[in-house]
């Protein structure tokens, strides 16, 4: 996906992206390759792969919601938070990433991109969530852990009534099915689910998921059990 597609494509989704979101997206991109060679932050090098696979990838989950304040969990190099952000200027994000390094990246990108309102917070999800259990409107996570793992990081930190959006990709259907009962546990509906191809085909599968009850306290456990006994499994 070339950059103009990548505008046209935002177009067609009734989202107009002025010029300077242009050049926010393009310095980001610039800082990603800049710092790719450095670090290790994304395998995805091609510019058009980076168009497509990270900032349309990142944003196209959100078209539709309405954010005002959002936990983007594991987002490593920045997605899909920061290109929701670069889009919905006046949403408040927050990061939680517990590499320092990618957290330094992260800075930088705030900084040269004169974002406001985002703060990166270097930390496990799981820690996080000690001060912040049920405070965000939405939680979003790509590419984090499977299904059970994630909802059991991520949900708590989701208020009631709110969602949490899961970005994955073919094994999608797999991980929902395993991840029936602890979608039971945490007191979830799966309000949408959303498939959806790329240019080159990769399929892409989002899940929405609904927090209608208080999430109870035992949750998240600590990752060691989280991982060797996920949720309902
Ligand atoms: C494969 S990367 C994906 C990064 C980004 N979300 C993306 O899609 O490009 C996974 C990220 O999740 C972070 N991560 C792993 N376990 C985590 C946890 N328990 N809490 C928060 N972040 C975690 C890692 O540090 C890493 O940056």
């Amino acid at each position: 996906m070339t950059k103009d597609k990548f505008i046209q494509a935002c177009e067609k989704e009734g989202i107009h992206l002025n010029q300077k979101q242009i050049e926010q997206f393009e310095r980001y991109k610039d800082l990603l390759l800049e710092w790719n060679q450095k670090m290790n932050l994304t395998a995805i090098v091609e510019e058009e792969e980076i168009w497509e696979k990270h900032f349309y990838d990142s944003i196209y989950p959100f078209f539709h919601c309405s954010i005002e304040n959002m936990c983007d969990v594991g987002s490593g190099a920045g997605f899909p938070g920061i290109p929701v952000k670069i889009v919905f200027d006046s949403i408040h994000l927050t990061i939680v990433e517990p590499l320092m390094k990618r957290c330094r990246f992260l800075e930088e990108v705030k900084k040269q991109l004169e974002l406001k309102n985002i703060d990166i917070c270097c930390a496990r999800a799981e820690d996080f969530v000690k001060e912040h259990r049920e405070s965000f409107d939405l939680v979003s996570a790509r590419a984090v852990a499977k299904l059970s793992v994630l909802l059991e990081l991520c949900i708590p930190l989701v208020k009631v009534n709110g969602l949490m959006v899961a970005l994955k990709g073919k094994n999608g259907q797999q991980e929902l099915k395993q991840a029936q009962k602890a979608i039971s546990i945490l007191h979830l509906n799966l309000e949408k689910e959303e498939v959806f191809h790329l240019e080159k085909e990769a399929v892409r599968m989002n899940f929405y998921f609904r927090k209608i009850k208080n999430t109870p306290v035992k949750y998240p456990r600590a990752y060691g059990q989280i991982k060797k006994k996920p949720l309902g499994e």
